[in-house]
């Protein structure tokens, strides 16, 4: 019998939600070279799912149904397993972990950082590591500065890099989204922010005191609490200004959400392409992208129909 088969014992299923931007401020430069930023970021519910069987023969293993991504170290679901592992000492732990990819890759969904986030709290379940929420944000702040935001997901204000944390109102929102992408186009998010700093620096934020009076703006915004249709987010993105004009993919969508019929505000994702319009309700959402089915694919977008989600990683019943 070999090790590996001999050694399994138990194994779970988590969920990874998608995210989007509902608000992304870019305010000034910090001294780690990252952008100062103030965010209210959402989940969606467009899910990876991520099933882990424990080992203890020291083998970290990742396959996917998707071929274009990497299973080695550089998966964020890799780099989450090990810096967890690392963090409780126990060398011989292992995991076999398989990913049901849904959420389009490179696509301002942080699909790689949620991934990363459900890799940490489902390990640290299964290896039972007793590591805290606020232990799991700190590791997770070390992959990327979106992963602290997706473990516990739904509503929140996301500051400093992104991981500086405020929750918002945890009831379930009835707005829903109808989310749009060319599956032939990616952004890359450096890119976006150093094509940003090139046309903006000038204008940066530098003091401490300029950054806290724009956060507590943020905190104050009317639609906020809660989100609803009668006041909905105005949906700013400071670095559509930059990757819109110079990606046509992300011109299109926005085009094509905001011909819509009963949208309430329109916007990309993060760094895009993917793009995204609010409507009242899943049903409304539905509808819309139903009878735009053929304009979609005159257009080359794929598109989905989603609701807000109230958790970021969720473990499969
Ligand atoms: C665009 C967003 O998705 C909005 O939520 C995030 O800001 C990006 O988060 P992420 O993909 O987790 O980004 P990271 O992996 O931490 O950083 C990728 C690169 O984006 C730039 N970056 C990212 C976050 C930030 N606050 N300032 C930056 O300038 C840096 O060049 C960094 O090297
Ligand atoms: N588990 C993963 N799923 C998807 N991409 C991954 C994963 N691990 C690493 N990556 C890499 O991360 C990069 C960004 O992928 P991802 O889908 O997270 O982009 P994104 O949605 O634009 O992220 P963000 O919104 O956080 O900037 C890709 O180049 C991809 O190869």
């Amino acid at each position: 019998m070999n090790k590996v088969s001999s050694s399994i014992a138990e194994s779970l299923k988590v969920y990874a939600s998608a995210k989007i931007n509902l608000h992304l401020e870019v305010l000034g430069l910090r001294k780690d070279g990252f952008h100062e930023l103030a965010m209210v970021m959402q989940s969606i519910d467009l899910v990876d799912e991520i099933e882990i069987t424990k080992t203890n023969d020291e083998l970290i293993s990742l396959n996917s149904d998707n071929p274009e991504l990497d299973n080695g170290d550089g998966n964020l679901i890799i780099k989450a397993a090990k810096l967890i592992r690392s963090r409780s000492g126990l060398r011989d732990l292992g995991a076999l972990i398989y990913l049901r990819k849904k959420i389009p890759i490179g696509a301002g969904l942080a699909g790689g950082s949620s991934d990363g986030a459900a890799t940490l709290v489902g390990l640290n379940s299964l290896w039972g590591l007793n590591f805290s929420n606020n232990q799991l944000e700190d590791m997770a702040a070390e992959l990327g500065s979106d992963v602290p935001f997706c473990i516990s997901g739904g509503a929140q204000l996301c500051f400093g890099r992104g991981e500086c944390l405020e929750p918002l109102d945890k009831s379930d929102p009835t707005l829903a989204i109808v989310l749009v992408k060319d599956p032939s186009v990616s952004v890359s998010t450096p890119w976006a922010y150093s094509r940003y700093k090139q046309l903006n620096e000038s204008t940066y934020l530098s003091k401490e005191i300029d950054f806290q009076e724009k956060r507590m703006a943020l905190r104050k915004a009317s639609w906020l609490r809660p989100l609803n249709a009668s006041n909905p987010p105005p949906l700013i993105n400071d670095l559509q200004e930059v990757v819109a004009p110079a990606t046509p993919a992300v011109e299109k969508a926005l085009q094509f959400l905001r011909s819509l019929k009963g949208v309430l505000s329109v916007a990309m994702s993060g760094s895009g392409p993917s793009c995204f319009a609010i409507f009242s309700d899943l049903d409304q959402a539905r509808i819309a992208l139903e009878e735009n089915q053929e304009e979609l694919r005159k257009q080359c977008l794929e598109g989905w129909c989603c609701a807000l989600n109230s958790k970021g990683v969720r473990f499969a019943k």
